[in-house]
């Protein structure tokens, strides 16, 4: 079944994930905010600045214009920045009531949105009125762009509280190196989504600083612990963090040189400075604004994390990493697992 489908986001994921739908058979629309990166998809079927050495199949089509992007669409894909998501999303109700469509509103973006701490599914459920949409589904998991890019087999869960919707995405996305399991947990899928970043930066930085593997296994393990513990305040089940959402993406963020959350704590460690590290990343490195986000829903909600709290401090303070790694190896004693909060 041939599906038509709206790809928001002309950037690596937006990119690979259209281009993955073209060969599964779906008419696709790629839409895109910079007019030069559109007509280069079009016409060269590359994407440099995001992708340097992939060649699009010249089948995908990218388009500037929203009317395009959505006429008679199924299903939009949102893979934007988390902190453009409820603008774009703003923008493209009056396009869809215009149009007529109700699709299926998916979303591969990862974070939190600063200032309301709200997930992306949060977001989208706020901004597009429920008459407009036909269910939301989070699309998550250990995924670098570049490895997809390379047909590399890869699995990522369909998250949605519509088990009939996200069987549906399922079935759009599965192809022989594309593989993709559901998830009811929505809350658990989207915060170890958006966590994970957080805790990228921090292994990067260990990594910048010349920490060997001792010090990262301890990082993302103890990161996973705190990322479980946020989930599960916000209402995930624990279980979800051993899945790909949680730990299978904390690995691929956690240890990966084509993660961009992972390369900017590697680049801060070696002592650059953020806004230089941003402004040579030419790509969104979610983990900076989630982290923010984070450390404050912790605050509200009374919950301990001590490794999104050092990350933050070296982000928005400018403290200095190893004070802050001393720090946290200084505290008193912890047990490893407090049973009374699982
Ligand atoms: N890259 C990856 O491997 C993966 C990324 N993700 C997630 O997907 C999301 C996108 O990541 P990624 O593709 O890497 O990001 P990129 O930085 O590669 O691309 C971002 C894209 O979003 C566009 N964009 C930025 N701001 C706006 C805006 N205000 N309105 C409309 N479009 C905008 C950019 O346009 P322009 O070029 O004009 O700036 C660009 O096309 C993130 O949440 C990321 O965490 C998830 C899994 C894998
Ligand atoms: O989410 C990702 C892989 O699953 C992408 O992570 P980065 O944004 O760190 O590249």
């Amino acid at each position: 079944m041939t599906v038509k489908i709206a790809v928001l986001g002309a950037g690596s994921w937006g990119t690979i994930l259209a281009n993955l739908l073209v060969e599964n058979g779906h008419q696709v629309e790629l839409w895109g905010n910079d007019p030069k990166k559109v007509a280069e998809i079009n016409e060269q079927h590359t994407n440099t600045h995001y992708l340097p050495d992939f060649k699009i199949d010249p089948q995908l089509h990218a388009t500037i214009d929203l009317n395009v992007a959505l006429d008679q669409v199924d299903v939009v894909l949102f893979v934007i920045p988390t902190q453009a998501i409820r603008a774009v999303a703003e923008q493209i109700v009056p396009v869809m009531i215009a149009k007529k469509v109700k699709p299926v509103i998916v979303t591969a973006s990862k974070g939190l949105e600063q200032g309301t701490h709200k997930r992306i599914s949060e977001v989208l459920t706020e901004a597009i009125p429920e008459t407009n949409r036909n269910g939301i589904v989070v699309l998550s998991g250990p995924s670098h762009a570049e490895d997809v890019a390379q047909k590399d087999i890869t699995t990522l869960t369909a998250a949605s509280s519509d088990l009939i919707q996200a069987q549906w995405i399922q079935e759009i996305f599965m192809n022989d190196y594309f593989r993709l399991y559901t998830n009811p947990d929505v809350v658990g899928v989207e915060m170890g989504a958006a966590l994970k970043n957080v805790i990228a930066l921090g292994a990067g930085a260990l990594n910048g600083l010349g920490y060997g593997d001792n010090t990262k296994a301890a990082l993302m393990t103890r990161g996973l612990a705190e990322i479980s513990r946020l989930g599960v305040a916000m209402g995930a089940n624990p279980l979800t963090f051993i899945g790909l959402s949680g730990v299978g993406d904390l690995i691929v963020t956690g240890t990966s040189v084509h993660s961009r959350n992972w390369r900017a704590g590697n680049a801060l460690g070696k002592g650059q400075k953020l806004a230089d590290v941003l402004a040579n990343m030419g790509m969104v490195v979610e983990g900076v604004a989630t982290c923010k986000a984070a450390y404050e829903l912790a605050q509200q909600r009374s919950v301990d994390m001590p490794i999104t709290r050092a990350i933050y401090n070296v982000l928005y303070e400018d403290c200095d990493i190893k004070t802050e790694i001393a720090y946290l190896m200084r505290r008193s004693g912890k047990p490893e697992i407090d049973f009374d909060e699982v």
